[in-house]
């Protein structure tokens, strides 16, 4: 999911930031960065906090207290190298919080040091939210709240040995919901400022790979998704318009653009499963098709040539058909995507001179036609 640091970023500044970001590469940054780096930098103030105070707890005589600090201190390091050797936050986030949840409660619970144990328990409802987002964040944090309620009014917890009056106790009950109600802003913020985000940067995703015209995968998209494919084979079927500049010359650049979407819905409702249908250039589509042999990828351009050429095209008080010329070509483990686009591109230049309206699917030095 996530790619290391390069070796070349080895100065102190990026090894300081691989330490923060636990060897997680930050060329680009996601929602999961963002809660990796959180997540460590809270592990590595969790350990300078919890160590000092659990060994200050022990000499105070405190042993139960100090040595769970000690363990929170332990379990924040071996919180960061999981962080670090598995980038997995949200396991590393439940490492975090539910330990937390128990020491805030036994801190309050018994009033920790000389009675300032409550005054920790503030920071809960930002990392509760923020690790388990609004719904869940809230649930625990009106759990946890309750658990405060019962230790201060209902229980005989040591907490009470400090004989905190009524209104202090009304006090940080009331300061706490203040804690989470900010907190809760902040995250609502916060996830709807990322999905947002996501949002754009999926629509632009999307823009940046298709066709405006014709609602095809642009050049740019069909690259990506030939590059990314599994399949070992991929038949490539490069289409182009027979003389394409006299239908905008007769009838106009409007008509022209019909054209081109007309002919985009007719190769979208014949594409076939796992194959992807392109707009390649102004007047040039390339179809891609796997999992069909290499007979039924040049059938299936000849049954697409058929029915375009039967098709009639009308836009306003103008009727009339155009016919496509075929180049095919297949990518196989020892024929390169490149080649096999050059090969198409070939063919379908021979199926042109050879009168065009034709599926061309043989590599030839003087026009020869299938
Ligand atoms: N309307 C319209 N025309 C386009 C678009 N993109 C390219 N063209 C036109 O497509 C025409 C392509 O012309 P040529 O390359 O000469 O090819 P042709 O007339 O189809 O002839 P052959 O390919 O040899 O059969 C040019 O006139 C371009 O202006 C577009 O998006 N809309």
């Amino acid at each position: 999911m996530f790619t290391e640091l390069r070796s070349k970023d080895e100065l102190p500044k990026s090894i300081l930031l691989r330490f923060f970001y636990a060897g997680v590469s930050i060329d680009t940054l996601s929602d999961d960065i963002r809660r990796i780096l959180v997540i460590n930098l809270f592990a590595i103030v969790g350990v300078f906090f919890t160590f000092p105070l659990g060994v200050s707890s022990l000499l105070q005589g405190k042993t139960l207290l100090g040595l769970f600090l000690i363990f929170i201190a332990l379990l924040c390091v071996v919180n960061y190298l999981i962080l670090r050797y598995t980038h997995n936050h949200i396991l590393s986030g439940g490492l975090i919080i539910y330990p937390l949840y128990i020491l805030m409660l036994y801190l309050f619970y018994s009033g920790g040091v000389d009675g300032t144990g409550h005054t920790w328990m503030y920071c809960v409802p930002a990392i509760a939210l923020f690790l388990n987002g609004m719904k869940r964040g809230l649930i625990e944090v009106g759990l946890f709240t309750l658990a405060l309620v019962f230790i201060m009014f209902f229980s005989s917890a040591e907490f009470h040995a400090y004989d905190y009056p009524v209104s202090l106790k009304l006090r940080v009950l009331m300061s706490f919901f203040v804690v989470i109600f900010l907190s809760s802003i902040y995250e609502y913020s916060m996830s709807r400022y990322n999905e947002d985000l996501k949002d754009i940067s999926q629509k632009l995703k999307l823009a940046a790979e298709t066709d405006a015209l014709t609602g095809l995968l642009n050049r740019r998209g069909m690259q990506q998704r030939l590059e990314v494919s599994t399949f070992n084979t991929i038949h490539l079927l490069l289409a182009d318009v027979d003389y394409f500049k006299t239908v905008n010359d007769e009838y106009g650049h409007d008509v022209g653009d019909y054209v081109l979407s007309e002919l985009s819905r007719l190769i979208t409702e014949s594409m076939p499963e796992n194959s992807s249908a392109s707009r390649w250039g102004g007047e040039e589509f390339l179809l891609a098709m796997c999992n069909v042999s290499g007979q039924e990828a040049y059938e299936f351009a000849e049954v697409l040539r058929k029915k375009v050429e039967a098709h009639e095209f009308v836009y306003a008080e103008f009727s009339f058909h155009i016919t496509l010329s075929f180049g095919v070509a297949t990518s196989a483990d020892d024929v390169s995507l490149n080649k096999a686009l050059k090969q198409a591109d070939n063919r379908l230049y021979s199926a042109k001179r050879a009168g065009r309206n034709q599926t061309c699917r043989a590599e030839i030095k003087s026009p020869h036609v299938d």
